[in-house]
């Protein structure tokens, strides 16, 4: 089971450009994408939020400037992922453990609606038997639900399951799932060390799955 933003794209550039056009609609100043990438993690409407706090700072902001924002994210974020790339080695990983008869699945907290084109432009989408978006269930990670529906679809159990990512939602929804989780240290775990999180295994790419 693998994470997508931050595990196998680096999809920080587009949610950057539509995170920075929500916020200079709203007359804001543009956030930029090192504040953008730690941002990342649980969801478009977290991102969202953090972007009209500017971080994680409490600060009070209406459900209906929120559901504006939201709006304006969604729709310059349905526009395009022409920034958007797949990391060195992962598809010639995807393809490997295709290769192998491993079967995989996508459990990210990137809105389903997303998810379809995103993998089609990165030519990704053949190697996903099942794919879990952050509002396909009702929970997202870092709650368990997306690995134990997988799981239950493909019929196996943790032990024959591994979950790779790259934030502490991802090492926390396979530690509650009961599965191993490998951690990547490149993606966007809030700007800390990965490694912090105790992942059965950290990579610093994700060719080091078949040394
Ligand atoms: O959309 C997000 O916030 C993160 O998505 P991910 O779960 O694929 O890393
Ligand atoms: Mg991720």
């Amino acid at each position: 089971m693998f994470d997508l933003d931050g595990t196998l794209i680096d999809s920080v550039p587009d949610l950057t450009v539509a995170t920075d056009q929500m916020l200079v609609q709203l007359g804001r100043a543009p956030a930029g994408m090192d504040k953008v990438r730690n941002w990342v993690g649980n969801g478009a409407p977290m991102l969202v939020r953090r972007a009209l706090a500017d971080g994680f700072a409490e600060q009070h902001i209406s459900a209906e400037q929120e559901a504006q924002a939201l709006a304006i994210f969604m729709q310059v974020y349905g526009t395009g992922n022409s920034l958007t790339t797949l990391y060195p080695g992962a598809l010639e990983t995807l393809q490997s453990l295709k290769m192998l008869g491993v079967k995989l699945a996508l459990i990210t907290n990137k809105p389903e609606k997303f998810i379809p084109e995103l993998l089609a432009e990165m030519q990704i989408a053949e190697y996903f038997e099942w794919v879990v978006g952050g509002d396909t269930l009702p929970q997202k990670k870092p709650d368990p639900a997306g690995l134990l529906w997988v799981m239950q679809q493909a019929g196996v159990t943790a032990e024959q399951c591994l979950f790779v990512g790259d934030s502490r939602n991802d090492v926390q929804a396979a530690r509650s799932a009961g599965v191993a989780c490998i951690a990547v240290t490149y993606g966007y775990n809030y700007g800390e060390p990965i490694s912090a999180e105790n992942p059965a295994l950290v990579l610093e790419d994700l060719r080091e799955l078949f040394l």
